[in-house]
């Protein structure tokens, strides 16, 4: 197996995002998110954005899973060939990059993309599905990792309020290339039900690193309870 992979064996991956507008959607404010999960016991990051990922590349040698959100249509997590190449270039390890059934907007199919990451950079491309089928699809377009990110985030895709651990089990038992379960990794007993459900490793991102949403968590809770 890649040493990338391999060190992500049984481990856990921190996103560390924050989105437009948000006070923390700062370069040097992620990287430093970065740090503080690193010292937490983070395997590896995972980040958005070419600042990002060149400051947090800069900053720690983890493993790192890059993408880069972009545009306005249905397909936005490192959209295009030419988005991809950026995420390589920032020194990533792993350019994620939607994998889902839907048309990208360059007109490149997904295998026609994962060729062309893998022949001009040479870095891993983990493909972000929402679907049974699309994981398999994509091991098939030569993905070298499958991660359930965007399970939920696709109209025809089942979404509950935490991660999709049947998808997880099935991909994970039935694909020829590790599956990272992605979206929704809430507690800590839902990490620790993914890897035995079969995940290689587990990303979790809202639940460490988006103050906003673990703050409105504990209100709802603490406004809940005082009513
Ligand atoms: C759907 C989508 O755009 N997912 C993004 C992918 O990078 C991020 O916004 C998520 O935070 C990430 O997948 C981790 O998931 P969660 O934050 O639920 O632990």
């Amino acid at each position: 197996m890649n040493p990338v992979l391999a060190a992500l064996r049984g481990r856990l991956v921190v996103s560390c995002q924050a989105y437009p507008g948000e006070p923390m959607r700062d370069p040097d404010t992620m990287c430093r998110v970065a740090l503080a999960v690193a010292a937490g016991g983070a395997a590896g990051i995972r980040a958005q954005g070419l600042d990002d990922l060149r400051r947090i590349r800069a900053a720690l040698d983890l493993p790192l899973i890059g993408l880069w959100k972009d545009g306005d249509g249905e397909v936005f997590i490192t959209p295009t060939l030419d988005h991809a190449v950026a995420v390589a270039e920032t020194g990533a390890d792993i350019v994620a990059l939607d994998a889902t059934r839907r048309p990208r907007p360059d007109g490149r199919t997904l295998a026609e993309t994962v060729r062309a990451v893998h022949e001009r950079t040479g870095r891993l491309v983990m493909a972000d599905v929402s679907t049974y089928e699309e994981g398999v699809a994509a091991a098939d377009a030569g993905a070298d990792v499958v991660g359930t990110t965007l399970a939920g985030y696709t109209p025809y895709s089942r979404t509950g309020p935490g991660p999709d651990l049947d998808l997880v089990a099935r991909l994970s038992r039935d694909l020829p290339v590790p599956v990272i379960a992605e979206g929704r990794v809430h507690t800590v007993d839902q990490a620790a039900e993914a890897v035995r459900a079969g995940a290689h490793a587990v990303v979790v991102g809202t639940a460490i690193t988006h103050p906003t949403s673990i703050t409105r968590w504990f209100e709802t809770a603490v406004s809940g309870a005082s009513a």
